[in-house]
């Protein structure tokens, strides 16, 4: 990443924009969520256009103008036919291609950074392509670590009735907030289809989840006993019970644009979350790294001096003609008898192929709408 780009953010100097990553699963609504959040920020008084990034390579249609598209810079198709992959493999590998430049894409929204409140990334439809990858935490990582950031789950509310269903997206809600670290809202979206209030209901009374497994068909066995899968999901939602308290939930439908500010009075709220939180944590976590590679450096060092003390004590001889020993005064690299061969200008074969490099013939990037 560039430097400024992996910068601790200052947070007390100017406002800085808000990041808004909207994950879900396939059909939640992610895109016309994002493409609702930005009309209304069109219609706020003033304005507030967001600046929008499509992470998606894969969809045909985005129902909004996105600053940066993925599918300017990386042909998903084209590195399925190029590495014989499947769709899947395609979509990932294109996303970790388009990686590979965050650190020039982060440049682009820095530059943006003075004149936008909200920055807004959508992500693949296939959510795992996002969640557990290298690259979604890599782009996670980078943007979070520049400015405030929000995850908005978004939840598909008429096909989460089902307690079953319902604690499955829990839970993967769940393992994306701890794997991220980052605040977190559940967008409980279509409501204007099936009303939330289900959901808050089970999210805030265990009791009253339980009530709707206990009635919900398959829920007991052919003796009247609880499900092996009941009996799970009782637990479950004891565990999950803690987990809701660490998180915010809105219900919206990106069709009729009902529950928009509650969403964007979350996001605000969110902030100090990232504030009091998160950034604290990266901050341990940084330090942490940085201790540990001196750690690592420190004792490769020692055990390197150790190897070679030992080697010079079993043979004298080899040792009195060493070059490299410690009190050697003679740095004269003419005289070196060590070749070194710089290798990095040769081609090898199965040499990293940079597609991006060979759609736009040239170093630089050609960055749709970059302004
Ligand atoms: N009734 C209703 N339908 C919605 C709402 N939001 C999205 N939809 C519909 O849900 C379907 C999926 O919406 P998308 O925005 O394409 O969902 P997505 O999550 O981006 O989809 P993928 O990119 O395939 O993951 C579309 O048919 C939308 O019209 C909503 O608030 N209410």
């Amino acid at each position: 990443m560039s430097p400024s780009s992996s910068n601790q953010p200052d947070m007390n100097s100017k406002r800085k924009p808000h990041v808004i990553i909207t994950i879900g699963m396939a059909g939640a609504g992610k895109s016309t969520f994002v493409q609702r959040i930005n009309s209304y920020l069109h219609s706020q008084n003033p304005p507030q256009p967001p600046y929008i990034l499509n992470l998606d390579p894969a969809v045909t249609h985005v129902p909004f103008e996105a600053n940066i598209d993925i599918r300017d810079t990386v042909n998903y198709k084209e590195v399925m036919k190029q590495y014989n992959l499947g769709p899947n493999g395609g979509i990932l590998t294109a996303l970790n291609l388009f990686t590979t430049k965050f650190d020039q894409v982060l440049d682009l929204v820095e530059k943006r950074a003075e004149t936008v409140d909200h920055i807004i990334l959508d992500t693949p439809g296939q959510i795992e392509i996002f969640t557990w990858s290298a690259s979604g935490a890599i782009i996670t990582d980078a943007v979070a670590s520049s400015f405030p950031t929000v995850v908005a789950y978004i939840i598909d509310t008429p096909r989460t009735t089902a307690p079953a269903t319902f604690m499955s997206n829990m839970l993967y809600a769940c393992s994306i907030m701890y794997k991220t670290k980052l605040p977190f809202i559940l967008v409980f979206n279509k409501i204007d289809a099936q009303p939330h209030d289900f959901a808050l209901e089970w999210m805030q009374d265990f009791e009253a989840f339980q009530v709707a497994l206990a009635s919900h068909s398959g829920s007991r066995d052919s003796e009247g006993e609880p499900t092996y899968m009941n009996s799970l999901m009782n637990s479950m939602s004891l565990v999950l019970d803690e987990f809701y308290k660490h998180l915010k939930a809105v219900g919206v439908s990106s069709m009729t644009g009902a529950g928009m500010k509650e969403f964007f009075d979350a996001v605000e709220e969110s902030r100090e979350t990232y504030r009091t939180e998160y950034l604290p944590e990266i901050e341990r976590a940084r330090a942490a790294r940085e201790k540990s590679l001196q750690d690592i450096k420190e004792d490769s060092i020692n055990r390197l001096m150790g190897d070679l003390a030992v080697d010079r004590a079993a043979n004298p001889k080899a040792a009195a003609e060493d070059r490299w020993a410690s009190d050697e005064e003679d740095d004269d690299d003419e005289d070196l008898e060590v070749n070194l061969i710089d290798r990095s200008e040769e081609p090898y074969p199965g040499q990293y192929i940079d597609v991006t490099r060979m759609r736009h013939q040239s170093e630089n990037i050609n960055w749709p709408n970059p302004g």
